[in-house]
């Protein structure tokens, strides 16, 4: 990715029936890719055609990982996924032009397996502990930047767009009705087994053994599989396990500054 080319996308011509899947990384990217993926082809639901999540809904602004590909050039309806903050996305959007699926997840998760990420992650900048990466990742040092900006920016923002907020917490507690605001919102109707299979080709146990749909078939020079799995644990809560409770403090003290004027609420943990 190149800031030019992040910039160009910037005037990319959207079309009424573009759908650009939004994401701060770490928040449920890959699992809504799915979720499309599986909503929008039958092919995909039944198994009888064997094509990558991460190309049926190709990066915006990493051509490089779908062999260079034009988006100008491809045809109707075309799915984008990205993890750019709302000041860089094709500014026709904002005209209310296509649609916008945001998803979302309580940053604490998100920062915890970011932290894990960067060990499979081969082109990553390494942290050495967990106390160093917990100050990048409140610095925004880490690739898309700070979590509270890139949040804040889509949800104030949400006016100009025609948009869909999803929480990871909430597609946890029950998949199904996720995956029925999403039909609703595409304008498709599936029936009660085809949403069946959505709902369980979706779930966390039959993605991590689908290749098509864990990230398995990335090249060995982007994430190294030896090291651990992209499919890590797919749990709400799970930074308890890693966070001291000094740091959870200073966390909270955080987001009260940064995010305590939206009227944003987030799952931090299930019991
Ligand atoms: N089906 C399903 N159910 C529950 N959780 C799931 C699912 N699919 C992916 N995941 C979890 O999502 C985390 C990866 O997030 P992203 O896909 O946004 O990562 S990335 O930004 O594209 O690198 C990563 O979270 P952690 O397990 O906490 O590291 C994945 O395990």
């Amino acid at each position: 990715m190149t800031l030019e080319f992040v910039e160009s996308m910037k005037n990319l011509k959207v079309r009424n029936d573009d759908v650009f899947l939004v994401t701060y990384p770490k928040s449920g990217t890959i699992w809504t890719q799915q979720i499309l993926s599986l909503i929008t082809s039958e092919g995909h639901r039944n198994g009888t055609e064997k094509i990558n999540t991460n190309e049926r809904v190709p990066w915006l602004e990493f051509p490089q990982l779908n062999e260079n590909i034009d988006h100008n050039s491809r045809p109707s309806p075309r799915m984008f996924v990205s993890h750019l903050s709302e000041a860089f996305v094709p500014r026709e959007l904002k005209n209310k032009k296509g649609k916008v699926i945001y998803v979302m997840r309580n940053p604490k998760d998100v920062m915890k397996s970011f932290y894990h990420f960067q060990d499979i992650a081969v082109l990553a900048e390494k942290s050495p502990n967990f106390d160093h990466f917990f100050e990048k990742f409140l610095d925004g040092e880490v690739y898309a930047g700070k979590w509270f900006d890139h949040v804040r920016g889509w949800y104030t923002h949400k006016n100009d767009y025609n948009i869909l907020f999803l929480k990871y917490e909430d597609m946890i507690k029950d998949l199904r009705s996720t995956v029925k605001k999403v039909c609703s919102f595409l304008g498709i109707k599936l029936d009660d087994e085809a949403m069946d299979i959505v709902v369980k080709k979706a779930s966390f146990k039959e993605m991590k053994n689908d290749p098509l749909a864990n990230k398995d078939n990335m090249p060995e020079d982007l994430i190294d599989k030896k090291l651990g799995s992209f499919m890590r644990k797919g749990q709400v809560g799970d930074w308890k396990n890693l966070m001291t409770v000094a740091q959870n403090e200073t966390f909270d003290k955080i987001f009260q500054e940064k995010m305590g004027d939206l009227s944003l609420n987030f799952t931090w943990q299930i019991s």
